[in-house]
């Protein structure tokens, strides 16, 4: 069976790969169709479903993945959030969150002011990429978990709960 990942982003689809270790992974550059900065649970989640739904019905028979990487508020401090979701052929559909951590005063309010994520961290850093590479999860936990191990986590949740009410 095909598995579509609706990303190029490396952290993504190979975190696809290392869960479906023995399937076939393409990737797919599936729009979101929410900002492109996500900020919020609800917003994040939806990115996800509408990536995996795009890649499902671009291949019959396939299964589609969407992950999305977004930004949450509890009180007044912002947390990375990330989620994913898994669209079967026949349209069910599992979704899954990530780890969250929250971030430090000065990216919020870049984010609030209106950068993406993506360029504050390059900013931040001085590296290249940081986004397709340890991503925020990683510099923010001293290399502790990289983006692509946090997605691994949401692909296994993903997968599990596919694999369990495919037998009921
Ligand atoms: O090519 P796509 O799949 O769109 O990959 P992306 O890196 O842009 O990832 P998302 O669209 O899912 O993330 C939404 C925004 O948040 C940024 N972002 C999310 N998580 C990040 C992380 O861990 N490190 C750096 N940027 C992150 C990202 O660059 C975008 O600006
Ligand atoms: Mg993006």
């Amino acid at each position: 069976m095909r598995i579509i990942i609706g990303s190029k982003n490396p952290t993504k689809w190979k975190a696809v790969q290392d869960v479906f270790d023995t399937y076939q992974v393409d990737t797919l550059n599936a729009p979101s169709r929410v900002s492109s900065q996500p900020f919020s649970d609800e917003e994040t989640r939806e990115g996800a479903i509408n990536r995996a739904l795009q890649c499902a019905e671009s291949t019959p028979g396939a299964i589609g993945i969407g992950l999305e990487g977004g930004v949450m508020y509890i009180k007044d401090q912002l947390y990375l959030c990330n989620w994913g979701a898994l669209v079967t052929e026949d349209e069910n559909i599992y979704t899954a969150s990530g780890a969250r951590i929250v971030l430090p005063i000065d990216i919020a309010e870049q984010l609030k002011a209106g950068s993406e994520l993506g360029d504050i961290m390059d900013q931040y850093t001085r590296k290249e990429e940081v986004r397709e590479n340890e991503g925020a999860i990683g510099i923010f936990t001293n290399d502790s978990i990289s983006r692509r191990n946090m997605f691994v986590h949401v692909v296994k949740l993903l997968r599990g709960q596919w694999e369990y009410w495919i037998n009921k």
